[in-house]
Order: structure tokens, then C-alpha cells, then sequence
């Protein structure tokens, strides 16, 4: 349909309005799907698509994923004698995109908030997978109509029956009520968007009550400062409003309301059931926070909408520039990338071995591992960053209480209990694996909370795990174990109190911050044994004998020796050629400038970042 009668934003009646967000586990073919309805839509033209153009961000486009949610409107007429029997006429669909990892569990719930149902899509080759089901319980918590599609029906390898089947038993609805899709070739999708506006809820609000609307997103932009995403709720906003964030009763002008289709158009305003963004000359996302309730300063709601929660990193790890002069660079780029990220923490940190750096709070480990990819791609930075580890309440003896948030700062001794926090894990996985997985867990500390067969051959297993024990390396080995087939999506899920001891790695004697670990009584003993033996073989010779040993407080518990060597760079130079002498003794005097220094030990950058390399790719890199 042409986007000239379409309703106009702020006018638009709430009875005419769908409101939805696609859910999917990762490559279910969410982005794909998406693209797909902005064509069919108008408002993207087939030749002007680019592929995912929800998938902003250059490294979402390149890892395949999708980071930060966007809203679009899109209008859309039912034809009259349709088959799926919605009323004729014209609609407006907002589409709320939802980020799909486990990391931005928090994100994915306002934005569910904003919605009236959500549209479940399974891979037909794959069936339902960790992330169908965490997306599917957020989504049901926020009371979503939930519309069940098996997408990428066109592979040889799609499996309908099977798995309309295993979906209808999910959401509780018979297999021929599945719809089908295949968002590569387009099938089907014109009757879900009729679906859609058959089965979705309009929006409910009070249009005559002061403004509230919901933040679900928020964005720095560098051109336009902050760019909030709302769903309004009761009321409207209009842009000659001056509006409060109810979470901290601060107030900032209101500089532009519109809507975004695909790209930004302006309105007066945008009422009850419509989702748009706003501009508002703020700098910094954090006084924009996903989950706050925005109303208008004058005559404003005193109520806010509820649910609000104040994001806190769960995961924490050292970041530091490879070469020291980088320091301030890293402070500014950090400084940056907290405008557009609410969640990221840092604060500075000096570690024996890697000198000036930056400790770092993230949601979890893939949040981790995309800012540090945004700090050395678009900020041209090499670092190092140390193990992640979580955040441990420690009780000491006289009482007072601790929360260690990095592992060199564990107090010594005078421990008299140590509380860690604990995640409820749900893991799906070919019934074949149910030992290996069990073995897997019990290894980790898991006790089993449940399991349930989705069909007959695949079940769902839910454990409790202390999050130490994911944020090591329990993803890789659960990968490894089940050829890959397993999924895994985890919450977090109150503390519990275990028996942790410090690990200390000494180079001659000397303690080398940045390998110290918080790890189990029972496990310190493999850890000490794999860090002494990793960097046997990465430091180099050196012109004397180093001794690596593990050590809890005084007692060593593994021991390696790096034999002494002399290594003489002029060996070959027979003779008279000065100037090569020259070249090589210098060359050897620059390889010497970028050696960190432990003692009288030089070890190089390299080997830091090798030996810290957790061997942990969280479920999106893993696929690289
Ligand atoms: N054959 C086929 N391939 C599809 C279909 N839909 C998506 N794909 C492919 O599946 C892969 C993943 O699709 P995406 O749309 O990126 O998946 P996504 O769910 O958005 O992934 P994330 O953004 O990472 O959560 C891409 O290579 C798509 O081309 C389909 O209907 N049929």
C-alpha cells in the first residue's frame, strides 16, 4: 500500500494498532523475517533493502546478531475476503525488535512490555532451542498473545510435521495452528501479517490521562544525542511537552516526537498504543534508562508504569591497553561507549603486571565480549583483558561484609564465609547427551532441578549452577561434549555460600595479579596445575631459571621451572658487519620496551593475552 494515506502518527485511533516483537532463538531467521514485512509493507523497496536493516550496528551485521532493539511502523491493509478472516482495512503495525541474548534478558523484557503479542519463530530444520523457551516463558510474563510460525519451511532439511508438533505442545495450541513461513523466499509471510492483525490485542489506554510512556530502548546517536524509543501508554507527547523521567524527577526539553518507518519522521505527537521515539538534547543514555516512565512536566502521571530496574554488571574482568601510552585512549573510548551502553561500569585499576587499566562491569559474557571487540576495532586498541569472574560477598571474621569484584582484591585469611552467585540454567539437547551433560554439571557443581522430553529425542534439562562456573568455561565444553547440538540460556538466580579460595600465580616468587582466581576448594588444585603449565610454555627462556607456582595463600599447590637459557642475538654474526650488529641489537632493545616486567622476569603481551584467553566463546563468537 502507498505510504501516503497511511494513518498519521499522534491521530492514529489505538482500535487500528498491532503492537508485536518477533522472538526466535539465535539464526531461527528473526533479522531475515523482519526485512521481509518492511517490504512487503512498503517501507523498505525490494531494491533499496539492504540486507538486516534492523541490524544496525556494523559488528551486529557482521557477527549476524542483533544488539540494540529498534521499533518500526508500518502500515499495513488487509485485503478484503482474506482467508485468515481479519477485518479489512488499513493497520498500523509497530514492530519492536528484541535483542535475542541472554545477557540483555533485561532489554528483552521492556520491550516485550511494549507489545500486545509476540511472534514465536522456530527454525523448521532445528526446532525449539534454549532461547525459543527463555524468550517464550519473558514473553509470557508480560502477558503476550503468543503466535506460533515455523520459519525456513523452504530447506530440504525442514521438518514440519515434527516440529509444528513439538511448538503446538509449547504454546498449547493444535500443530495446523502453527503458521508457516519462509522468510528467505517471502512464502507465508503475508498471511502472518494478516495473523497478526487478526490475533493481536489493540492497544488499551487512557487517551484524557496524563502522559506515561514507557522507555524500551535508548540510543546515542552522535549527531542527535540521545534517541529514546517509548510506547505510550495513557495520553500523549507532544513536542512542544517538557518531559520528566519519573525514576529520577529530572527534566529535560522536549526537542523532536516521531516515528520511525524505517527512517525517523517527525510528528506533533504520538498517543495512546504508539511507539515512536523522542529527542530530547540529553547526551548520555544513562539519564534516558530502558525502563523508566516518561510523562509530561506539567499536569504529569504520578504514578510510573513499574517494572523498572536499575541495571548492575554481573560480570567483571580487567581491561588493559597492550601498550601503556594507550591509557588515556582507553579512558576516552570507555567514556564514549558508556554514552550509547547504561550497563557498562568501569573504573580505573593498577595491576603489577599489566600496569594502567580499567575494571570493567558487564551484563554477562557476550556483553563483555562486544565492547572490548568495539574498543579494538573502532577505537584501534590492543588489549588485554583478564578472566572475567563474578561478584562474591565475602563475610569476614570480625563481620563486616566485602563484595570482591576482582580477585587480587580478596581479602587474606579472616574469611569466614564466602557467598557466590548461583544461575538457573536450562539446557536443551538431543536425548543422546543427557550423560554427558549430567557428568558435565555435576563437575560444575549443579544440582538437577528438572527434565522434561520435548519430543523423543530431545529434552529440556534444568539445573542450578554458581555462575563462576559458567563464566569459566562451561559453554565451550558443553559445545564440545554434544557436538555442538546443545543450547543453553541461564538467569541469574540468588547467592549461595561455597568454599572458595584465592589461587595465586607466582613468577620467581612474585605474585602476577592478573592470573590470581576465585575458584572451589576442589577445582584450585587442576586450575594451579593448567595456569603453571600454560605459561611454561608461553613466557620465554629467560638468562636465568623462573620458577611458576600456584599457591593458596602460602602453601604452593602446583609447581613448573622455565630453564635458563642466554640468548645471544649476534651468534651469527660472524665478523665485521657492524651496522647489522647495530640493527639487531637494536631491534632487540624495542622487543625488550614492550615486555612487561614481572620482577626481573620479561614476559611479553602475547603471552598474557594467551594464557588468558578463556577458552570461552559465548554462543554467538563460538560460531566464527
Ligand atoms: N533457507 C532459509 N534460510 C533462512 C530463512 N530465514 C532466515 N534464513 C537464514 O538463516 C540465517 C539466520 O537468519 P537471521 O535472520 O540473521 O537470524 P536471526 O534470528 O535474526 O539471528 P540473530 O539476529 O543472530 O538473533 C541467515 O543466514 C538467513 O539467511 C528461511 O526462511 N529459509
Amino acid at each position: 500500500m502507498s505510504l501516503t494515506n497511511a494513518p498519521k502518527p499522534g491521530s492514529t485511533d489505538p482500535s487500528i494498532i498491532r503492537n508485536f516483537c518477533i522472538i526466535a532463538h539465535i539464526d531461527h531467521g528473526k533479522s531475515t523475517l523482519a526485512d521481509r514485512m518492511l517490504q512487503l509493507t512498503g517501507v523498505v523497496d525490494e531494491r533499496a533493502s539492504r540486507a538486516q536493516y534492523l541490524d544496525r550496528m556494523d559488528i551486529e551485521r557482521e557477527r549476524g546478531i542483533t544488539i540494540k532493539s529498534q521499533a518500526v511502523r508500518m502500515p499495513w491493509t488487509v485485503p478484503v475476503g482474506n482467508a485468515e478472516d481479519a477485518e479489512p482495512g488499513t493497520y498500523v503495525l509497530n514492530m519492536i525488535d528484541t535483542p535475542g541474548h541472554v545477557d540483555f534478558t533485561y532489554e528483552v523484557s521492556r520491550s516485550l512490555e511494549a507489545c500486545e503479542a509476540a511472534v514465536l519463530l522456530v527454525d523448521a530444520a532445528q526446532g525449539i532451542e534454549a532461547q525459543t523457551l527463555a524468550n517464550l516463558y519473558l514473553a509470557m510474563g508480560a502477558d503476550l498473545h503468543i503466535i506460533p510460525v515455523l520459519n525456513k519451511i523452504d530447506l530440504p532439511s525442514a521438518n514440519v510435521e515434527k516440529y509444528a508438533a513439538e511448538l503446538a505442545g509449547l504454546v498449547g495450541c493444535e500443530p495446523e495452528e502453527v503458521l508457516l513461513t519462509s522468510a528467505k523466499t517471502g512464502v507465508g509471510v503475508e498471511a502472518l501479517l494478516n495473523e497478526i492483525v487478526k490475533q493481536t490485542p489493540a492497544p488499551v489506554g487512557d487517551a484524557d490521562a496524563p502522559a506515561r510512556a514507557l522507555i524500551f530502548d535508548s540510543v546515542y546517536d552522535t549527531y542527535r544525542g540521545v534517541v529514546t524509543y517509548v510506547r505510550v501508554v495513557d495520553g500523549k507527547l507532544s513536542h512542544r511537552d517538557r518531559i520528566k523521567m519519573m525514576s529520577t524527577n529530572a527534566v529535560h526539553e522536549m526537542l523532536e516526537v516521531g516515528v520511525i518507518s524505517p527512517e525517523p519522521v517527525k510528528a506533533g505527537e504520538i498517543g495512546v498504543g504508539e511507539v515512536g521515539y523522542l529527542i530530547t538534547g540529553v547526551k548520555d543514555v544513562r539519564q534516558s534508562r530502558v525502563g523508566d516512565t516518561v510523562t509530561s512536566q506539567h499536569h504529569g502521571a504520578t504514578e510510573s508504569l513499574g517494572g523498572y530496574k536499575h541495571p548492575n554488571p554481573m560480570v567483571y574482568a580487567g581491561l588493559y591497553p597492550i601498550d601503556g601510552d594507550d591509557y588515556p585512549s582507553l579512558r576516552d573510548a570507555l567514556e564514549k561507549l558508556q554514552l550509547n551502553d547504561a550497563a557498562l561500569t568501569y573504573e580505573p585499576e593498577t595491576s603489577g603486571a599489566l600496569g594502567f587499566g580499567f575494571r570493567c562491569g558487564f551484563l554477562g559474557l557476550l556483553h563483555m565480549e562486544i565492547t572490548r571487540d568495539r574498543l579494538e576495532r573502532e577505537f584501534n586498541l590492543d588489549l588485554i583483558s583478564t578472566a572475567p569472574n563474578v561478584v562474591y560477598e565475602v563475610l569476614l571474621d570480625d563481620g563486616t561484609e566485602v563484595e570482591v569484584t576482582n580477585p587480587s582484591e580478596y581479602p587474606d585469611g579472616k574469611v569466614a564465609e564466602v557467598r557466590e552467585p548461583v544461575v538457573k540454567a536450562t539446557i536443551l539437547a538431543p536425548s543422546d547427551y543427557i550423560g554427558t551433560i549430567m557428568e558435565l554439571c555435576q563437575l560444575k557443581r549443579g544440582n538437577l532441578q528438572g527434565m522434561d522430553y520435548l519430543s523423543e529425542d530431545r529434552v529440556e534439562m534444568r539445573y542450578t549452577l554458581p555462575m563462576g562456573e559458567i563464566v569459566f568455561d562451561f559453554f565451550d565444553q558443553l559445545k564440545s561434549r554434544t557436538k555442538g547440538y546443545a543450547s543453553l540460556d541461564y538467569e541469574r538466580s540468588g547467592e549461595q555460600a561455597a568454599d572458595l579460595v584465592k589461587v595465586d600465580i607466582l613468577l620467581q616468587g612474585e605474585p602476577v595479579d592478573a592470573f590470581s582466581a576465585i575458584v572451589h576448594r576442589d577445582a584450585a588444585y587442576s586450575y594451579g596445575v593448567m595456569m603453571a603449565g600454560k605459561l611454561k610454555d608461553l613466557i620465554p627462556r629467560q638468562q636465568f631459571e623462573v620458577p611458576i607456582q600456584a599457591a593458596i595463600g602460602a602453601r604452593v599447590i602446583a609447581r613448573e621451572t622455565i630453564r635458563a637459557i642466554r640468548k645471544d642475538v649476534l651468534a651469527k654474526c660472524y665478523g665485521g658487519d657492524i651496522s647489522r650488529k647495530r640493527k639487531l641489537l637494536e631491534k632487540q632493545k624495542a622487543g625488550k620496551k614492550r615486555m612487561k616486567n614481572i620482577g626481573s622476569v620479561e614476559v611479553p603481551p602475547e603471552a598474557f593475552v594467551a594464557a588468558l584467553a578463556t577458552t570461552q566463546p559465548t554462543e554467538k563468537t563460538g560460531k566464527k
